[in-house]
Protein backbone atom coordinates (compact mmCIF):
# COMPACT_ATOMS: atom_id res chain seq x y z
CA UNK A 1 0.00 0.00 0.00
CA UNK A 2 1.51 3.10 -0.88
CA UNK A 3 2.72 5.39 2.24
CA UNK A 4 2.37 8.85 -0.19
CA UNK A 5 -1.24 9.03 0.03
CA UNK A 6 -1.33 9.57 3.96
CA UNK A 7 -0.30 12.68 5.52
CA UNK A 8 2.08 12.16 8.29
CA UNK A 9 0.73 13.27 12.02
CA UNK A 10 3.68 13.75 14.57
CA UNK A 11 1.32 14.20 18.20
CA UNK A 12 2.59 16.03 21.53
CA UNK A 13 1.02 13.76 24.43
CA UNK A 14 1.66 16.31 27.40
CA UNK A 15 0.30 13.88 30.16
CA UNK A 16 0.24 15.55 33.72
CA UNK A 17 2.24 17.96 32.94
CA UNK A 18 2.74 21.81 32.63
CA UNK A 19 0.48 24.74 34.44
CA UNK A 20 -1.22 26.79 31.86
CA UNK A 21 1.29 29.68 32.04
CA UNK A 22 4.20 27.02 31.06
CA UNK A 23 1.63 25.57 28.27
CA UNK A 24 1.50 29.49 26.95
CA UNK A 25 5.62 29.34 27.11
CA UNK A 26 6.20 25.37 25.55
CA UNK A 27 3.60 26.46 22.73
CA UNK A 28 5.16 29.76 21.86
CA UNK A 29 8.54 28.07 21.90
CA UNK A 30 7.79 25.10 19.55
CA UNK A 31 5.44 27.02 16.92
CA UNK A 32 8.57 28.80 15.16
CA UNK A 33 10.66 25.80 14.92
CA UNK A 34 7.51 23.45 13.47
CA UNK A 35 6.69 26.33 10.80
CA UNK A 36 7.32 24.67 7.89
CA UNK A 37 6.15 20.83 8.71
CA UNK A 38 4.95 18.90 5.93
CA UNK A 39 3.17 16.80 8.73
CA UNK A 40 -0.16 17.87 10.71
CA UNK A 41 1.38 18.87 14.52
CA UNK A 42 -0.78 18.34 17.20
CA UNK A 43 -0.35 19.38 20.84
CA UNK A 44 -2.82 17.21 23.63
CA UNK A 45 -2.53 18.63 26.95
CA UNK A 46 -4.10 18.75 30.30
CA UNK A 47 -7.81 19.87 30.29
CA UNK A 48 -6.75 23.13 32.32
CA UNK A 49 -3.91 24.01 29.69
CA UNK A 50 -6.46 23.70 26.94
CA UNK A 51 -8.07 27.76 26.60
CA UNK A 52 -4.10 28.83 27.31
CA UNK A 53 -3.04 26.65 24.57
CA UNK A 54 -5.35 27.42 22.10
CA UNK A 55 -5.09 31.33 22.81
CA UNK A 56 -1.21 30.79 21.57
CA UNK A 57 -1.49 28.37 18.85
CA UNK A 58 -3.64 30.73 17.05
CA UNK A 59 -2.32 31.88 13.58
CA UNK A 60 0.36 28.83 14.17
CA UNK A 61 0.06 25.47 12.42
CA UNK A 62 0.04 23.56 15.63
CA UNK A 63 -3.93 21.96 16.63
CA UNK A 64 -4.66 21.51 19.71
CA UNK A 65 -5.81 18.22 21.56
CA UNK A 66 -7.13 16.96 24.73
CA UNK A 67 -5.91 13.80 26.04
CA UNK A 68 -9.55 12.11 27.10
CA UNK A 69 -13.08 12.61 27.44
CA UNK A 70 -15.77 11.13 29.08
CA UNK A 71 -18.66 9.49 27.07
CA UNK A 72 -21.66 11.04 28.21
CA UNK A 73 -23.20 14.41 26.59
CA UNK A 74 -23.58 16.04 29.84
CA UNK A 75 -24.56 14.99 34.06
CA UNK A 76 -24.02 13.89 37.15
CA UNK A 77 -20.20 12.83 36.10
CA UNK A 78 -17.99 14.95 38.60
CA UNK A 79 -14.57 15.57 37.58
CA UNK A 80 -15.44 14.54 34.35
CA UNK A 81 -15.51 16.33 30.80
CA UNK A 82 -17.28 15.80 27.59
CA UNK A 83 -16.34 15.34 24.42
CA UNK A 84 -19.16 18.19 23.58
CA UNK A 85 -17.38 20.25 26.24
CA UNK A 86 -13.98 20.50 24.40
CA UNK A 87 -15.04 20.99 21.25
CA UNK A 88 -17.12 23.94 22.47
CA UNK A 89 -13.45 25.22 23.56
CA UNK A 90 -12.07 24.70 20.38
CA UNK A 91 -10.42 21.69 20.64
CA UNK A 92 -9.82 19.31 17.85
CA UNK A 93 -8.40 16.18 18.86
CA UNK A 94 -8.55 13.81 21.59
CA UNK A 95 -6.72 10.72 22.34
CA UNK A 96 -8.78 7.48 23.31
CA UNK A 97 -7.09 4.61 25.44
CA UNK A 98 -4.31 5.30 26.24
CA UNK A 99 -2.34 2.53 28.22
CA UNK A 100 -2.11 5.29 31.14
CA UNK A 101 -6.08 5.52 31.84
CA UNK A 102 -6.61 1.91 31.09
CA UNK A 103 -3.91 0.95 33.45
CA UNK A 104 -4.05 3.54 36.09
CA UNK A 105 -8.29 5.07 35.61
CA UNK A 106 -10.27 1.33 34.92
CA UNK A 107 -10.51 2.16 30.86
CA UNK A 108 -11.33 -1.35 29.43
CA UNK A 109 -12.23 -1.79 25.39
CA UNK A 110 -15.91 -0.99 25.82
CA UNK A 111 -15.12 2.53 27.52
CA UNK A 112 -12.89 3.10 24.80
CA UNK A 113 -15.40 2.34 22.16
CA UNK A 114 -17.81 4.67 24.23
CA UNK A 115 -15.04 7.28 24.13
CA UNK A 116 -14.82 6.97 20.96
CA UNK A 117 -17.65 7.21 19.47
CA UNK A 118 -18.99 10.09 21.94
CA UNK A 119 -15.25 11.88 20.35
CA UNK A 120 -16.47 11.38 16.76
CA UNK A 121 -20.23 12.74 17.46
CA UNK A 122 -18.77 16.02 18.64
CA UNK A 123 -17.20 16.52 15.78
CA UNK A 124 -13.55 15.58 17.06
CA UNK A 125 -10.35 13.70 15.19
CA UNK A 126 -9.89 10.49 17.67
CA UNK A 127 -6.07 9.29 18.45
CA UNK A 128 -7.27 5.87 19.30
CA UNK A 129 -4.52 4.14 21.18
CA UNK A 130 -3.70 0.59 21.38
CA UNK A 131 -0.88 -1.78 22.25
CA UNK A 132 0.37 -4.66 24.23
CA UNK A 133 2.08 -5.21 27.74
CA UNK A 134 5.50 -6.96 27.94
CA UNK A 135 4.15 -10.40 29.27
CA UNK A 136 1.49 -10.01 26.40
CA UNK A 137 4.84 -9.53 23.88
CA UNK A 138 6.15 -12.33 25.52
CA UNK A 139 3.27 -14.82 25.27
CA UNK A 140 3.25 -14.01 21.58
CA UNK A 141 -0.14 -12.64 21.53
CA UNK A 142 0.46 -8.85 20.27
CA UNK A 143 -0.92 -9.16 16.68
CA UNK A 144 -3.96 -10.56 17.97
CA UNK A 145 -4.86 -8.50 21.41
CA UNK A 146 -3.72 -5.37 18.88
CA UNK A 147 -6.17 -6.42 16.39
CA UNK A 148 -9.00 -7.19 18.84
CA UNK A 149 -8.49 -3.53 20.90
CA UNK A 150 -8.60 -2.20 17.10
CA UNK A 151 -12.10 -3.79 16.06
CA UNK A 152 -13.68 -2.85 19.62
CA UNK A 153 -12.87 0.53 19.70
CA UNK A 154 -14.08 0.51 16.45
CA UNK A 155 -17.43 -0.45 16.96
CA UNK A 156 -20.11 1.70 15.19
CA UNK A 157 -17.74 3.61 13.43
CA UNK A 158 -19.22 4.39 9.70
CA UNK A 159 -15.99 4.63 6.89
CA UNK A 160 -17.11 8.13 6.39
CA UNK A 161 -16.13 8.58 10.11
CA UNK A 162 -12.93 6.48 10.09
CA UNK A 163 -11.66 9.76 8.10
CA UNK A 164 -11.36 10.84 11.52
CA UNK A 165 -9.85 8.20 13.04
CA UNK A 166 -5.83 8.16 13.81
CA UNK A 167 -4.99 4.76 15.85
CA UNK A 168 -1.81 4.72 17.57
CA UNK A 169 0.16 1.46 18.43
CA UNK A 170 2.16 2.06 21.46
CA UNK A 171 3.57 -0.67 23.17
CA UNK A 172 3.23 -0.66 26.50
CA UNK A 173 6.80 -1.78 27.80
CA UNK A 174 7.96 1.14 25.37
CA UNK A 175 6.31 3.88 26.60
CA UNK A 176 8.39 6.58 28.86
CA UNK A 177 11.07 3.69 29.74
CA UNK A 178 13.04 4.71 27.17
CA UNK A 179 13.48 1.13 25.33
CA UNK A 180 12.14 1.70 21.84
CA UNK A 181 10.31 -0.66 19.47
CA UNK A 182 12.84 -1.47 17.03
CA UNK A 183 11.67 0.07 13.99
CA UNK A 184 10.66 -3.49 12.38
CA UNK A 185 8.77 -4.39 15.29
CA UNK A 186 7.08 -0.91 15.22
CA UNK A 187 5.84 -1.41 11.46
CA UNK A 188 4.88 -5.29 11.89
CA UNK A 189 2.12 -4.18 14.52
CA UNK A 190 1.50 -0.63 12.42
CA UNK A 191 0.98 -3.56 9.58
CA UNK A 192 -1.62 -5.80 11.62
CA UNK A 193 -3.71 -2.67 12.70
CA UNK A 194 -3.88 -1.67 9.14
CA UNK A 195 -4.34 -5.01 7.66
CA UNK A 196 -7.18 -4.99 10.52
CA UNK A 197 -9.05 -1.92 9.03
CA UNK A 198 -9.03 -3.26 5.85
CA UNK A 199 -10.64 -6.41 6.85
CA UNK A 200 -13.40 -3.86 8.36
CA UNK A 201 -13.25 -1.15 5.81
CA UNK A 202 -11.87 -2.45 2.66
CA UNK A 203 -8.59 -1.81 1.11
CA UNK A 204 -8.79 1.89 0.49
CA UNK A 205 -10.10 2.86 3.83
CA UNK A 206 -6.85 1.20 5.27
CA UNK A 207 -4.56 2.88 3.04
CA UNK A 208 -6.02 6.13 4.14
CA UNK A 209 -6.12 5.35 7.35
CA UNK A 210 -3.15 7.42 9.45
CA UNK A 211 -0.90 4.60 12.11
CA UNK A 212 0.98 6.26 14.42
CA UNK A 213 3.60 5.17 16.61
CA UNK A 214 4.37 5.54 20.48
CA UNK A 215 6.51 4.46 23.62
CA UNK A 216 9.78 6.08 23.59
CA UNK A 217 9.81 8.17 20.29
CA UNK A 218 13.04 10.67 20.20
CA UNK A 219 14.71 13.29 18.43
CA UNK A 220 17.49 10.21 17.78
CA UNK A 221 15.04 7.36 16.84
CA UNK A 222 12.25 8.91 15.04
CA UNK A 223 13.19 9.24 11.27
CA UNK A 224 14.03 5.25 11.14
CA UNK A 225 10.83 4.73 12.88
CA UNK A 226 8.77 7.08 10.63
CA UNK A 227 10.81 5.83 7.44
CA UNK A 228 9.03 2.67 7.80
CA UNK A 229 6.10 1.64 5.53
CA UNK A 230 3.41 1.53 8.05
CA UNK A 231 4.24 4.24 10.37
CA UNK A 232 2.69 7.54 9.68
CA UNK A 233 3.68 9.33 12.50
CA UNK A 234 4.19 9.37 15.85
CA UNK A 235 2.62 9.93 19.65
CA UNK A 236 4.94 11.96 21.48
CA UNK A 237 5.17 11.83 25.30
CA UNK A 238 8.73 12.63 26.96
CA UNK A 239 9.85 14.51 23.94
CA UNK A 240 7.15 16.62 23.30
CA UNK A 241 7.84 18.59 26.43
CA UNK A 242 11.35 19.89 24.70
CA UNK A 243 10.92 21.86 22.25
CA UNK A 244 13.93 21.10 20.23
CA UNK A 245 13.28 17.18 20.61
CA UNK A 246 9.61 17.91 18.89
CA UNK A 247 10.48 19.88 16.32
CA UNK A 248 13.39 17.24 14.88
CA UNK A 249 10.80 14.84 15.31
CA UNK A 250 8.51 16.82 13.12
CA UNK A 251 11.38 17.51 11.05
CA UNK A 252 11.62 13.46 10.53
CA UNK A 253 8.29 13.31 9.82
CA UNK A 254 8.44 16.00 6.91
CA UNK A 255 11.34 13.59 5.27
CA UNK A 256 9.58 10.93 6.20
O1 LIG B 1 2.70 7.39 25.99
C1 LIG B 1 3.29 7.98 25.11
C2 LIG B 1 2.58 8.92 24.23
O2 LIG B 1 1.21 8.80 24.37
C3 LIG B 1 4.73 7.79 24.89
O3 LIG B 1 5.40 8.36 25.95
P1 LIG B 1 6.99 8.50 25.88
O4 LIG B 1 7.28 9.14 24.55
O5 LIG B 1 7.34 9.38 27.05
O6 LIG B 1 7.54 7.11 25.98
Amino acid sequence: MNKAVRKAVIAGNWKMNKTSAEAKELITAIAPLVKDAGCDVVACVPYVDIATAIEAAKGTNIKIGAENCHWAVSGAFTGEISAEMLKACGVEYVITGHSERRTYFGDTDVTVQKRTRAALDAGLTVIVCVGEYLEQREQGITDELVAMQTKIALGGVTEEELKRIIIAYEPVWAIGTGKTATAEQANEVCAVIRATVKSLYGEKAAEGITVQYGGSMNAGNAAELLAQPDVDGGLIGGASLKPNDFAAIVDAATKG
